[in-house]
């Protein structure tokens, strides 16, 4: 029972909500929130201290009943073109064609809509790159626009303007459909040829939306405080299978897949849980699957499923360790994609599908607390989902928080939180040296920023705090909408109105706005001592303080592969607090003594390529190239390209083999690269001239990295 609710309280409030299913099947429920304030509520069930301010809505759903689980302080998203306040979008019904010859979906897409402000004259949607044929509203062609808003920074892409003809009052409902098709540059997909391929064979089309890319797949409200059922038939050529981040149609089927006239297969989904845009995904690929529990399915190209299946074994414990700590799992499925390398991050919580890189295939297991990551999502982020990307830290604080509670059940081990948060501060510290100080704040104002540019650990890792027996009521409280930092903020001094003497002298405004690194937490360094202790020998070493050719006599090869990490953050973290490298001495004897440069684990690889780098072993190029131009995981990719560029000859090196390789990444991954490759004054210069200027100086390293290159290939990473 949670505290400030009885549980009367709780069932009244779902009596309220009219409806007994867990979601409703049109997204009514986000279409509630959306409701003008048509009169101060008080919460008659739940002694509540919302002040409800004006501009604030209430929640009546869409058929009109008052609702009173919270009030809606909505935030504006600066990320998004569309008009979710005068209508929004509750169902979405996509078709698509997909064209591996042209790098493109042909598509029709079907919304269902609710006029949330009487006469609202139009329907605003976020397009990116998309090339709109048609469009019609509830059977009739109707006439529309794309335009870039003024003074609208590129990423926001074009503003695809329906008009809804007027005249329409508060919840009618109507349907809008639309002919486009996407183009190949589109930001949330990455078309691979065969040779990208772990089967040489057929090419390959996967998607990843967040945080604005849903907009160059679909016109579509692409801001996070919409959410929307969906359903989605694809066809595809006959050797393709598609999967998407929703159930098989018919769900007693694996699949649901028709063959059509022409040969081709035509897939159909159903998602009936709402989803905001940034989850909708798909990938098209030579795909193979194996079941690793009833509800549990990994998919990947057949040469490696039963790897995937062996790394990621875990997932079913991961569920049951997450529902013991939250809600019961909502979305029925939990099946799990992995990608081609070039998949830009560790995964993403795509609904009944997470995506993952094939980087956490270490072979023991070592990496799987990225999947128990991606399964917290399902129900932060996902089930209860940040309003605006502002609030991103409530998606990801609430997920990195719940990831390392399943992982403690799972080691048995209550001290294994502490050592996972000690790896994550050093994360953090990293992030708030290298961000500007506007995105170390734990609710940054995103303005006219990029969300990709304000991406970091920050809202990872800056909040967390004791939160576990908050964390029930607060799923149970937001479950299928929204949630933005006040009602966080409002929700948690409710809870704990009891406490009120503890939590009034609570700062919030610097916990959620302060710029820079709070104070060190006291962590349980039970754990983490042994590999702590080993860095500072390390780091006697290379202070000269031992006596020349001592080295520390720790053998570390059976270490689990999180304590020889750990060694490695706090050597790093050590490096980067006294500002100065490792002698390249100090490197080689450690590469003699761990060979880490032939790990098979990318997170040890990563960590000692850093370290090389910054010590200016060159002899550690091949690696490192190899190392960056067979995986795209930002994660890795992206300090490696930082690290090179401090040095001359890095920087050739880096931008020789950016520009070499940089098809091979995601679009994401690759304008990311780019710009920390490209200091913003440089981006003005003619992108030709600089590209044909690194061409020229890169020649020569890039001719070197391959000759390094071709005597890596065969050798274990
Ligand atoms: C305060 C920041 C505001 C907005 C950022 C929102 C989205 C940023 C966008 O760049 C997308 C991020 C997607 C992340 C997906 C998965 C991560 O958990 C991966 C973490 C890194 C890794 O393990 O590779
Ligand atoms: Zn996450």
């Amino acid at each position: 029972m949670t505290r400030g609710r009885s549980a009367g309280t709780r069932s009244m409030t779902r009596k309220n909500r009219g409806h007994e299913s867990a979601y409703d099947t049109r997204g009514a429920v986000a279409a509630r929130q959306f409701k003008p304030a048509t009169h101060y509520l008080i919460c008659k069930t739940w002694t509540c201290p919302l002040r409800l301010a004006a501009g604030r809505s209430s929640i009546k759903t869409a058929l009109g009943e008052d609702d009173n689980i919270m009030s809606r302080p909505r935030e504006r998203d600066p990320s998004s073109h569309s008009n979710p306040d005068e209508c929004v979008v509750t169902h979405c019904a996509w078709d698509a064609v997909v064209d591996f010859t042209e790098s493109k979906f042909f598509c029709t897409v079907r919304y269902n809509l609710v006029i949330v402000k009487a006469d609202a004259r139009a329907l605003r949607l976020d397009t990116s790159a998309l090339d709109v044929r048609s469009v019609a509203v509830d059977g009739n062609a109707a006439s529309f626009t794309l335009t870039v808003p003024e003074s609208a920074k590129p990423h926001l892409g074009s503003c695809l303007e329906i008009d809804l003809g007027g005249g329409a009052a508060e919840g009618d409902e109507k349907v809008v459909e639309i002919q486009y098709n996407t183009s190949p540059e589109a930001s949330a997909a990455q078309w691979l040829p065969p040779s990208q391929t772990a089967g040489k064979k057929h090419p390959y089309v996967f998607t990843q939306c967040q945080a604005i890319h849903a907009r160059s797949l679909l016109p579509c409200q692409d801001c996070p405080a919409v959410k929307m059922t969906y359903e989605a038939r694809v066809t595809v050529p006959a050797w393709a299978t598609v999967v998407m981040s929703a159930l098989s149609k018919d769900e007693t089927k694996q699949s649901t897949v028709a063959t059509l006239e022409n040969g081709c297969l035509q897939y159909e989904f159903k998602q009936p849980v709402p989803i905001p845009s940034y989850l909708f995904a798909l990938a098209v690929g030579k795909l193979e699957s194996r079941d690793i529990s009833p509800r549990c399915r990994v998919w990947s190209e057949p040469s490696m499923v039963d790897a995937v299946a062996f790394e990621f074994s875990q997932v079913e414990e991961f569920l049951v360790a997450a529902e013991s700590l939250t809600l019961p799992y909502q979305w029925k499925r939990y099946d799990l994609l992995c990608l081609p390398p070039s998949f830009p991050y560790g995964g993403m919580e795509n609904p009944c599908l997470t995506f993952v890189t094939p980087t956490l295939l270490a072979g023991d297991r070592s990496l799987a607390d990225v999947v128990a990551h991606e399964a917290a999502h399902s129900w932060s982020g996902n089930l209860v989902t940040n309003e605006t990307w502002q609030s991103f830290w409530l998606n990801e604080g609430w997920t990195v928080f719940l990831e390392r509670k399943i992982m403690t059940k799972v080691h048995g081990d209550d001290r294994y939180f502490d050592f996972a948060a000690i790896s994550g501060w050093e994360d953090l510290k990293e992030s708030v040296s290298l961000m500007p100080d506007k995105f170390t704040k734990l609710v940054p104002d995103l303005g006219d920023d990029d969300p990709d540019d304000a991406f970091s650990s920050v809202p990872y890792e800056k909040g967390l705090e004791n939160f576990e027996k908050f964390m029930k009521a607060y799923f149970d409280q937001f479950k299928f909408s929204t949630v933005n930092s006040n009602q966080f903020k409002d929700f948690f001094e409710t809870f704990f109105e009891d406490e009120a003497s503890k939590i009034e002298t609570f700062d919030w405004d610097s916990w959620l706005y302060k710029p820079g690194l709070p104070e060190t937490p006291d962590f349980d360094r039970t754990l983490s001592g042994e590999c702590e202790d080993l860095a500072a020998s390390w780091i006697s070493v290379d202070d000269g303080e031992t006596k020349k050719g001592v080295l520390p006599h720790h053998d570390i090869a059976n270490w689990s592969a999180s304590r020889t990490i750990c060694f490695l953050d706090s050597m790093l973290g050590t490096v980067a607090d006294r500002k100065r490298p490792l002698a390249r001495s100090t490197v080689e004897a450690m590469k003699a003594k761990y060979s880490m440069d032939q790990s098979s684990n990318s997170e040890i690889l990563f960590r000692f390529c850093m370290l090389a780098i910054e010590s200016g072993d060159d002899t550690m190029y091949p690696v490192i190239v190899r190392f960056i131009t067979t995986q795209g995981r930002m994660k890795f990719v992206r300090p490696l390209y930082r690290a090179l560029c401090k040095s001359e000859k890095g920087k050739e090196l880096a931008i020789s083999t950016f520009l070499m390789k940089k098809d091979f990444y995601h679009p994401i991954c690759a304008k990311m690269v780019a710009s920390d490759l490209l200091p913003s004054k440089k981006k003005k210069r003619s992108v030709t001239r600089e590209i044909a200027h690194h061409l020229l100086v890169g020649a020569t390293v890039g001719f070197a990295v391959a000759i390094g290159m071709s005597l890596l290939r065969g050798r274990k990473r």
